[in-house]
């Protein structure tokens, strides 16, 4: 398993050693060691979520406030997806800047989203399936959204060609200076 820092500061890129034979192919996807080596925090997780998506369909951009901040382990096993994540940590040098990559199952890659980042996704085949552990349970009533366009985070979503599908609860996020310019100023 090899891992590679990324910015901001925090967020991992996971790459497993994938070992192909005549019958086809096999790989760790998760090793508590290696995470825990590569991270330097517990390998503890709460859930294994699953989440399955047409093209065009974005997911996101979601994070639930402390307490419950879910730090989130993000893996691609079926189709592709860009996937995001948004750094909201209580006094980072770098709130507000996002970072994107694509995970697929042909790249095997994993990322790993520390607690106080927004996460959401792009699928760009349908059928995508996205799995990812959590390190903190679902807890609906501290579930935020914001924007996953809004023009001041400025993500560069590879949406070209593609007719985007959102859920009624992210078409009324808030942007993030709405959501900045509401107390706290430090959101996660
Ligand atoms: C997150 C979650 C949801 N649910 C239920 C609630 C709804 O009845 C249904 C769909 O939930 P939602 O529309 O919030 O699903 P997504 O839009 O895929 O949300 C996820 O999208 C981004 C990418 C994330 O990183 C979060 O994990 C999560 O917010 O599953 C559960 O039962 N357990 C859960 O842990």
């Amino acid at each position: 398993m090899r891992s590679t820092r990324c910015h901001p500061d925090g967020l991992m890129l996971f790459e497993p050693t994938v070992h192909e034979d005549d019958r086809g192919a096999f790989f760790e996807s998760f090793n508590a060691l290696a995470f825990a080596e590569a991270t330097g925090t517990s390998a503890y997780f709460a859930q294994d979520n699953q989440s399955i998506s047409s093209a065009g369909v974005v997911r996101g951009l979601h994070y639930q406030l402390p307490p419950y901040a879910q730090g989130k382990l993000v893996r691609v096993s079926a189709g592709r997806v860009f996937d995001v994540a948004v750094d909201l940590r209580d006094g980072s040098d770098t709130f507000g800047r996002w970072f994107g990559v694509e995970l697929s199952a042909v790249n095997h890659l994993q990322l790993w989203i520390p607690p106080g980042f927004a996460h959401g996704f792009l699928a760009l085949e349908d059928g995508s399936e996205v799995l990812y552990k959590t390190t903190e349970f679902w807890h609906r009533e501290s579930e935020r959204a914001l924007r996953w366009d809004d023009p001041d985070i400025g993500i560069a979503w590879p949406a070209e060609g593609l007719r985007i599908i959102i859920s009624d609860k992210d078409a009324l996020a808030p942007g993030f200076a709405e959501l900045t310019n509401s107390a706290p100023a430090r959101l996660a």
